[in-house]
């Protein structure tokens, strides 16, 4: 195999075809070839191409077939075609919107060479970028900040313990996905996963889902149910918003807890269950205790091992990460024109504030995907227009140079503007205080007076 960059030839340029090739590979390229899309598809699945050409002269493949097969591919791609053949409306808009170029006949091969060249370059910028930061996705949960990579490591150690684990963070930061992955490395990976939402359900129908009923206990209970806690035997149940448990429920499920027992509604037998409980909420559990909206002595018994999941808008560098993730996500579920996010884009979602966490993300860039009409997703597709970002959002060297900025001022005002004086109270020398004062464009009118030379 040659070093030479690999052009995907797909269709034929007719007689014009040899010639056509024979130019390319002098310029340097290797030129395989397919005379049908489905061809197309095998050589690709059989070798990296950096760049795709493809003839629509007199092609009579079907445009819906031509647009997936550019989709799908992880190149970028030109058509070669005949003037009236541009007169399908439906041909131009594919054109527009999946292929990077196109050429009508006459066929200038210098043209060609220099944006299949241009073309190799992008796949090779792509290549280097995804590879730059690959994605963590261990457990499926993609994270490669340090607080993450925390969050990770305790995981894998309480998953080794069978202590109940109490699990935290903030509405779709991921709780539940914890807990799977939990359950996944512990020794009961085998056994049931069983998650029940206690703030779902209303407080009369909690108590028969989780400890289940006998025939005839209630009115409606028409058939024996086996409760949840008893679904999961033998594996864990993750109670998601424990917060939201009715005090009366909470002392049952403490009794579960110390007893390792349950009776259905209904029934004389207690039953003895091993479960492993793990718990979440996205409130704050600490100051529900104190308030007596939740029995102390069971959180302290679910809160024996804890894992506490950061917000997203604390995992700046793992928000393109993630968005990239659940891109290319949907993109295999869908054939669609979208080939990625606009720096625009990407830029934007690192300022947005994500209340909603993970799941919003996942709800705006699916969105995006299906509303973006080009080929990148703009802030707009996902919702995300800068009249949105309501915060007021600084970087670290701005608020370094802001403070910066205002020990200058107010130490010079609290010396009378006398330079030497504030140059000592602040430990520079008067040199340093004059040049921080030039790049605040901190003007000295007189001995006794600043002020700023511009706003
Ligand atoms: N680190 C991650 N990597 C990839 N996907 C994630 C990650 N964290 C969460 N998700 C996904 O985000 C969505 C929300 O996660 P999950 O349901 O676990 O959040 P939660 O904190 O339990 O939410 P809630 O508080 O509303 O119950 C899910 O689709 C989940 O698969």
């Amino acid at each position: 195999m040659d070093n030479k960059a690999r052009l995907l030839m797909v269709g034929s340029l007719g007689n014009d075809q040899l010639a056509f090739v024979e130019r390319m590979q002098e310029k340097g390229w290797h030129i395989n070839t397919a005379d049908t899309l489905s061809q197309a598809v095998a050589r690709l699945n059989e070798t990296e191409h950096e760049a795709g050409i493809l003839c629509l002269h007199e092609s009579h493949e079907d445009l819906k077939q031509i647009e997936r097969l550019v989709i799908r591919s992880d190149m970028e791609w030109m058509a070669l075609l005949r003037e009236p053949e541009l007169d399908d409306p439906v041909l131009c808009k594919i054109l527009g919107s999946v292929f990077m170029a196109f050429q009508s006949e006459p066929i200038d091969i210098d043209q060609v060479d220099c944006l299949m060249q241009h073309a190799a370059a992008m796949k090779r910028l792509r290549t280097e970028e995804s590879t730059a930061k690959p994605q963590e996705a261990e457990f499926e949960m993609v994270g490669t900040v340090p607080a993450m990579q925390k969050v990770f490591d305790t995981i894998r150690r309480v998953a080794s313990v069978d202590a109940p684990v109490f699990i935290s963070g903030e509405s779709g930061t991921g709780k539940e996905l914890a807990a799977r992955a939990i359950h996944a490395r512990s020794t009961r990976a085998s056994a049931p996963f069983v998650a029940v939402n206690c703030g779902a359900l209303p407080s009369n129908l909690i108590q028969s889902e989780l400890f289940g009923h006998e025939k005839g206990a209630f009115t409606g209970a028409s058939q024996q149910k086996i409760g949840q806690i008893e679904a999961a035997a033998g594996g864990t149940l993750f109670l998601d918003e424990i917060g939201d448990l009715s005090l009366e429920l909470q002392v049952n499920l403490l009794r579960f807890l110390e007893e390792k027992t349950i009776q259905r509604i209904g029934a004389l037998d207690e039953i003895r269950v091993d479960v492993r409980i793990l718990s979440a909420t996205h409130v704050n559990l600490e100051k529900a205790v104190e308030e007596g909206r939740f029995r102390e002595d069971l959180y302290h018994r679910l809160n024996v091992l804890q894992v506490d999941i950061p917000p997203l808008r604390e995992r700046q560098e793992d928000i393109e990460i993630l968005a990239k993730f659940f891109f290319d996500k949907f993109i295999e579920e869908k054939s669609m024109k979208v080939r990625g996010f606009s720096q625009e884009a990407l830029a934007l979602m690192r300022q947005y504030h994500w209340p909603g966490n993970i799941r919003e993300l996942i709800n705006r860039v699916r969105r995006a995907m299906v509303m973006c009409e080009q080929r990148l997703i703009k802030p707009t597709d996902l919702g995300l227009e800068r009249r949105t970002l309501n915060r007021n959002v600084v970087t670290l060297e701005e608020a370094r140079n802001n403070a910066e900025k205002e020990a200058l001022i107010c130490a010079l005002r609290r010396n009378k503007h006398k330079v030497k004086k504030a140059a000592d109270e602040l430990g520079v020398s008067r040199v340093t205080l004059y040049r921080l004062m030039e790049k605040h464009q901190l003007t000295r009118n007189s001995d006794t007076s600043i002020s700023l030379s511009s706003a």
